[in-house]
C-alpha cells in the first residue's frame, strides 16, 4: 500500500503541522481547507522540500465536497490509506448565549465533518481492497468540561464516541479509528479565544494565553508539532493494534 494522505483544515495550526510531519514520514499528501491559497501555499512548500503534497478546495461540513476530495486523492496518487479529520472551528458559547446557528453551523465542521470523512476514507479503502487509517481531532475539551464552550466541548464529546463506534464497526474490514485530544496549542484558533479572554479582563492577548499555562505540569502550552508527532505515530505502522482510542497530548493539565 503507498503512503497517502489527506489532511482536512491544513492550511494553518496543527493540520499544518500534520502535514508537514507526514510528508518527513514519506506520505504523498493531500492539503484540504475552506481557502485554496493557504493549503496552496503549505503544499508548494512541502513540494519545495522534495516532498509530494497537492491542495484541494474543500468545505468538510459538505458531504460531496468531502467525497470529491477524497476521490481526487485517489485518483491522483492511485492509492488511499490515512485520513485525518482535523479542521474545527471553537466558538466561544456562555451556555445561555447559545443560538441555533452556533449549534448548527459548529456541529455541521466539527461532527458531520468527521462523519463524511469517515464515510468517503471508508468507501475508498473499501474500493482499494485494502484497509486503512482514520484519525480524528478532538481536544481535552472532549475529555472535560470547560466553562464557555458548551458548543465546542459537546462536538468534541461527540467525536470521542464516534471514534470508539466507528472503530468497532470498522474493524473487519482492517481500518483502524483512533483521535487526538490536544490540551492548549498555540495556533490561530487559541490565539482568537485568547484574545477574549484578554478582552473580557481588559488585558491582550498574551495575557489571554498566559492563563491557559497556569497548572501544566509540563510548565509550557504545547506546539502544533507536538500534536503532529503523535499523530504520525497514529497515522504509521507502530499503532497497528490501536484502534477506538483517544490519545490526549497534554503537558499536565489534565489526568485521566
Ligand atoms: N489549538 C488548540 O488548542 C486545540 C485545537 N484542537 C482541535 O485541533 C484541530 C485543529 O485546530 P487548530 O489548528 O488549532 O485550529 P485553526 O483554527 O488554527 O485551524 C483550523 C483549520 O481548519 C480549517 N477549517 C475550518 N472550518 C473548515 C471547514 N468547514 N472546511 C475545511 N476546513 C475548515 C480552517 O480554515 C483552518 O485552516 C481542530 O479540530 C481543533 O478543534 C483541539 C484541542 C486544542
Ligand atoms: C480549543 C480547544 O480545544 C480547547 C480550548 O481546549
Amino acid at each position: 500500500m503507498t503512503k497517502v494522505a489527506l489532511v482536512t483544515g491544513a492550511g494553518q495550526g496543527i493540520g499544518q503541522a500534520i502535514a508537514e510531519r507526514l510528508a518527513k514520514d514519506g506520505f504523498k499528501l493531500a492539503l484540504v481547507g475552506r481557502h485554496l491559497d493557504k493549503v496552496q501555499k503549505v503544499a508548494s512548500e512541502i513540494n519545495q522540500q522534495g516532498g509530494e503534497a497537492i491542495a484541494i478546495k474543500a468545505d468538510v461540513a459538505k458531504r460531496d465536497e468531502v467525497f470529491a476530495a477524497v476521490k481526487a486523492t485517489k485518483a491522483k496518487f492511485g492509492d488511499f490509506s490515512v485520513i485525518i479529520n482535523n479542521a474545527g472551528v471553537a466558538p466561544t458559547t456562555p451556555i445561555m448565549a447559545v443560538t441555533e446557528d452556533d449549534m448548527n453551523w459548529t456541529w455541521g465542521i466539527n461532527v458531520n465533518g468527521v462523519v463524511w470523512g469517515t464515510q468517503a476514507a471508508t468507501e475508498a479503502f473499501k474500493a482499494l481492497g485494502h484497509g486503512g487509517k482514520i484519525i480524528n481531532a478532538t481536544s481535552q475539551a472532549g475529555v472535560e468540561g470547560n466553562p464557555n464552550l458548551t458548543v465546542y466541548g459537546s462536538t468534541k464529546f461527540a467525536i470521542r464516541g464516534i471514534t470508539q463506534t466507528t472503530a468497532k464497526e470498522l474493524a473487519e474490514f482492517g481500518i483502524t479509528v483512533n483521535a487526538f485530544a490536544p490540551g492548549i496549542v498555540k495556533t490561530p484558533m487559541m490565539w482568537d479565544i485568547a484574545h477574549e479572554v484578554g478582552q473580557n479582563a481588559g488585558k491582550d492577548d498574551e495575557w489571554g494565553m498566559a492563563q491557559f499555562s497556569n497548572g501544566i505540569a509540563l510548565g509550557r502550552l504545547s506546539e502544533a508539532k507536538d500534536v503532529a508527532n503523535v499523530v504520525s505515530f497514529l497515522a504509521g505502522d507502530d499503532s497497528n493494534y490501536i484502534t477506538g482510542q483517544t490519545i490526549i497530548v497534554d503537558g499536565g493539565m489534565v489526568f485521566h
